[in-house]
C-alpha cells in the first residue's frame, strides 16, 4: 500500500502549490491505477471501480464520502449500477495538490476494508 495513506490532507488554500511537473510522475507511480485527466483545463485524478451490483457501488460511494469529510477534501463521485467513478482535484488551486494523491491512495485502501 502506498505510504501516501499515512499522510493527512492539509488545508488547501488558493496560494497552495500545485504538484510540479517533476513531482507528478513520482506521485503517479504510487497510485498506478489512477489516470490523470484534463477537464475544463483542470488536471484531475480519476479511477473507476467495478462492483457486482448497485448496492455494493453505493456502499463504497458512502465510504469515500466519509473519507472526504474526515479529510476536509472532496471528490466528484459518479455512482452507476456496478460502478463508482471517483475524481480528485483541488478546487481552490484549479489543479492537483498533494492532497489529491493522498486521497486517491486512501480511496484505494478503502477497497481492502
Ligand atoms: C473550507 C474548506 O475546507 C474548503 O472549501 C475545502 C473543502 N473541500 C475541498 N475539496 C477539494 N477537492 N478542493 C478544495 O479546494 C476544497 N476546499
Amino acid at each position: 500500500m502506498s505510504e501516501l495513506t499515512t499522510l493527512k490532507c492539509e488545508a488547501c488554500r488558493a496560494d497552495a502549490p500545485k504538484v510540479s511537473d517533476d513531482e507528478l510522475p513520482v506521485l503517479m507511480r504510487q497510485i498506478p491505477d489512477w489516470t490523470p485527466v484534463v477537464r475544463d483545463g483542470i488536471l484531475q485524478l480519476e479511477r473507476s471501480y467495478k462492483f457486482k451490483n448497485f448496492r455494493s457501488a453505493w456502499a463504497f460511494h458512502n465510504k469515500v464520502a466519509e473519507l472526504a469529510e474526515a479529510e476536509g477534501h472532496h471528490p466528484a463521485l459518479l455512482l452507476e449500477w456496478g460502478k463508482l467513478t471517483v475524481t480528485w482535484w483541488s478546487h481552490s488551486i484549479k489543479g492537483l495538490h498533494k492532497n489529491d494523491f493522498i486521497c486517491a491512495a486512501k480511496t484505494d485502501a478503502l477497497l481492502a476494508e
